[in-house]
């Protein structure tokens, strides 16, 4: 099918399917409109799809092969460039053109900046919203823009949407004032463990969106994204996480975002590729 804002680009190398047949729909949003600190994540998603080349499709610890899971690759958005409420907005009547053909599909954005994540969620309504970040994104507006990807938390919340936060390691006293005012967990990079996980999303209604910040990783796993901050997670933490969750709650939709760079074969984007391909593996291997 052909979408109204979406064009082909770099695809993954096995075979995929139709969006109307598949279970996983990646789309990509190639936009940095308002990065404060390094530029280059409207490259992510060519970096991300790019870096997939170099994996197997096979998951040697789960015994599964992606390759023969239904996945579709619809492409990226045509973004506006420097604004995000509009780009987002067309990620969000992308997402629901998808899922009006194909109303089981789980769409995985990959940014891009993480202000976008505000169009998959509106397109998708979950009732929680779960996101791994050394941020805190609660801000009401950060450099006067409301839709500034520090304050996508908060245009979430005000939905009414259930949220909870790993890894966090940077935010105002503000936003941690606004956390606690209006019921918002969130637990430090420091104190991050799978039982304060599992502790904190057990009790969070379904469905549950699922947003990666690439930022959440320690440093040295993701160099190349828009605002780095030292002392992150770990990536079998965030694995084990996703694993909890695919296992345990159903899944609305999930997105790997911040991820920037310039040259291919950016560890950053190796890591959100690999990120990417246990996330399928995880949701396709069953319980
Ligand atoms: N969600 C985000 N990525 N937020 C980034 C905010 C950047 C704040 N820099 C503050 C610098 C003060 N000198
Ligand atoms: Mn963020
Ligand atoms: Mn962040």
């Amino acid at each position: 099918m052909d979408f109204l804002y979406t064009y082909e680009t770099l695809k993954l190398e096995f075979p995929l399917v139709e969006p109307e047949e598949a279970k996983f729909v990646l789309l990509g949003v190639p936009f940095d409109g308002t990065t404060s600190f390094k530029p280059g994540t409207r490259f992510g998603p060519t970096l991300i799809r790019h870096a997939t080349l170099n994996l197997e499709s096979y998951i040697l610890d789960y015994d599964i092969d992606i390759a023969g899971l239904p996945i579709a690759d619809i492409g990226d958005i045509a973004v506006i460039a420097g604004d995000a409420k509009k780009t987002a907005e067309r990620v969000r009547e992308t997402i629901e053109e998808l899922k009006r053909v194909n109303p089981e599909a789980i769409p995985i954005t990959l940014g891009g900046e993480h202000s976008i994540t505000l169009g998959p969620v509106e397109a998708l309504n979950p009732a929680s919203y779960v996101v791994f970040d050394a941020h805190l994104d609660l801000r009401d507006q950060y450099e006067d823009n409301p839709y500034s990807h520090a304050c996508v938390a908060r245009r979430i919340s005000e939905l009414g949407v259930n949220e909870a936060m790993f890894g966090i390691r940077s935010g105002t006293k503000e936003e941690v004032e606004y956390a606690e005012e209006n019921g918002i967990a969130w637990v430090h990079a420091r104190d991050y463990d799978f039982d304060a996980f599992v502790e904190l999303v057990k009790p969070l209604p379904e469905p549950v969106y699922l947003s990666i910040d690439i930022d959440v990783f320690d440093l040295s796993l993701v160099p190349s994204t828009g605002t780095p901050e030292a002392g992150g997670l770990a990536f079998w933490d965030i694995i084990e996480a996703i694993e909890w969750l695919a296992e345990n709650k159903k899944i609305a939709g999930f997105d790997i975002m911040e991820v920037a760079g310039t040259e291919l074969g950016d560890v950053t984007a190796l890591t959100a590729a690999k990120l990417l391909f246990y996330f399928i593996g995880a949701m396709g291997k069953g319980p």
